[in-house]
């Protein structure tokens, strides 16, 4: 099953890649609470909106309201077009300026950072990737000593670190945050998460953590899933009852195949993750609600609807690691649910998908002749020259 493919970064040639809806859709303008799609040609937005968008009763918006929302939607465009760059220069200077508190947290070391029970699961699912004994024996044996528990079919709880790896983190990512330096929030309802590429915690700790343990989870227990984790974003997200905190999440599915969720501090009330069941399914009328003890992580496939309830006190502070199969996304690109066309980019903002087999967009656009406008010609902008 998953381990034995080469992983992206060790591919001869390959480079990163995200899909072009990145820069052509999704573009959420919240005053009319609506996505648009806009690939840079202005005149089809005009065209495919004008006449659409209404107000609250149901009345046209007046062409100056509809030029207001593009003008909202260029600059999200241009802001996603620049934040490779952007990523770029934040990691020369984090690089060039941070002074680590904790320099031992960037390296794994298994027996202090992961949780005996989790070293175990780890190496008797690996042992039946080889073993002709059927997996689901070895489940239930695992379930019954409670090193692993499966909430619903799918949805996987277990604990992964230590106190220890949990103290260390939250007081270098503490060091980090108070140091002033620029990092990147994963996501607009996160504000106070960082990425974790750009603070240089790949290639010690988190590859290691990824090709060599969840890879095997991530196989045996998701297996329509994954075929094999070749890339991930990983970052982490905080919520604080506190004045200026997040306290929620709203309901989404990650861009990835495969998502490791694991609490690394904090104390509070409320809180859970819900889930409600595949984006390509029927949603469930009642989520499964997890709340997870500190080193404790939910496993569970990306397309799985999820999303945070308000914290009503206190603070949360998780690990998330969205993990990506190039196999099966380049067959279909998670977000767009359609056939990947791929634009180069750095490798921040890697998406996991492979040329080839995914066709460059300014290949099939010059091919196809269809939306030259939203290909890229300056190839240097999304190129990763920090290596
Ligand atoms: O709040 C959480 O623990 C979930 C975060 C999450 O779903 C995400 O960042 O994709
Ligand atoms: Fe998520």
């Amino acid at each position: 099953m998953a381990s034995s493919q080469p992983r992206k970064e060790e591919l001869s040639g390959s480079s990163a890649h995200m899909c072009e809806c990145r820069v052509t859709h999704n573009f959420f303008v919240r005053s009319v609470g609506m996505h648009f799609e806009y690939d840079g040609d202005d005149a089809e937005f005009q065209h495919r909106y004008g006449g659409q968008l209404v107000d609250g009763d149901g009345d046209a918006l007046s062409s100056l309201a509809v030029a207001g929302i593009l003008a909202e939607v260029r600059e999200q465009r241009a802001t996603r077009l620049q934040a490779p760059e952007e990523s770029l220069a934040r990691v020369q200077r984090i690089e060039q300026s941070y002074r680590r508190l904790h320099p031992e947290v960037y390296t794994i070391d298994p027996k202090a950072f992961l949780a005996e029970s989790f070293l175990e699961l780890v190496e008797v699912l690996r042992g039946c990737q080889t073993s002709l004994r059927g997996v689901s024996s070895s489940l239930e044996d695992l379930k019954s000593r409670g090193l692993l528990q499966e909430k619903r079919p799918g949805l996987w709880t277990f604990k992964v670190f230590t106190e220890a790896f949990c103290d260390l983190l939250e007081t270098e990512l503490a060091n980090f945050a108070a140091s002033g330096l620029p990092c990147t929030a994963p996501n607009t309802m996160n504000r106070h998460g960082v990425i974790l590429a750009e603070l240089g915690f790949y290639p010690g700790l988190l590859n290691p953590l990824v090709y060599e343990y969840v890879d095997v989870l991530a196989g045996q227990l998701l297996p329509d899933h994954t075929e094999g984790l070749d890339s991930y974003r990983a970052f982490t997200v905080l919520y604080d009852a506190a004045a200026d905190g997040d306290r929620d999440l709203a309901l989404h599915y990650d861009n990835a195949e495969v998502t490791l969720n694991v609490n690394i501090g904090g104390s509070w009330a409320g809180g859970q993750v819900a889930f409600y069941g595949l984006a390509t399914e029927e949603e469930s009328d009642t989520p499964a609600e997890i709340s997870l003890q500190r080193g404790h992580g939910v496993l569970h496939a990306g397309l799985d609807m999820h999303k945070a309830l308000p914290i009503t006190s206190g603070r949360r502070h998780n690990l998330v690691i969205w993990c990506r199969s190039s196999r099966v996304r380049n067959q279909l690109c998670p977000m767009c649910f359609r056939q990947p066309c791929v634009l180069p980019t750095c490798k921040y903002f890697d998406e996991g998908f492979t040329v080839p087999p995914c066709r460059l967009a300014c290949e099939q656009h010059s091919e196809t002749g269809c939306k030259p406008n939203s290909c890229h010609s300056d190839d240097d902008l999304y190129t990763d020259e920090a290596d």
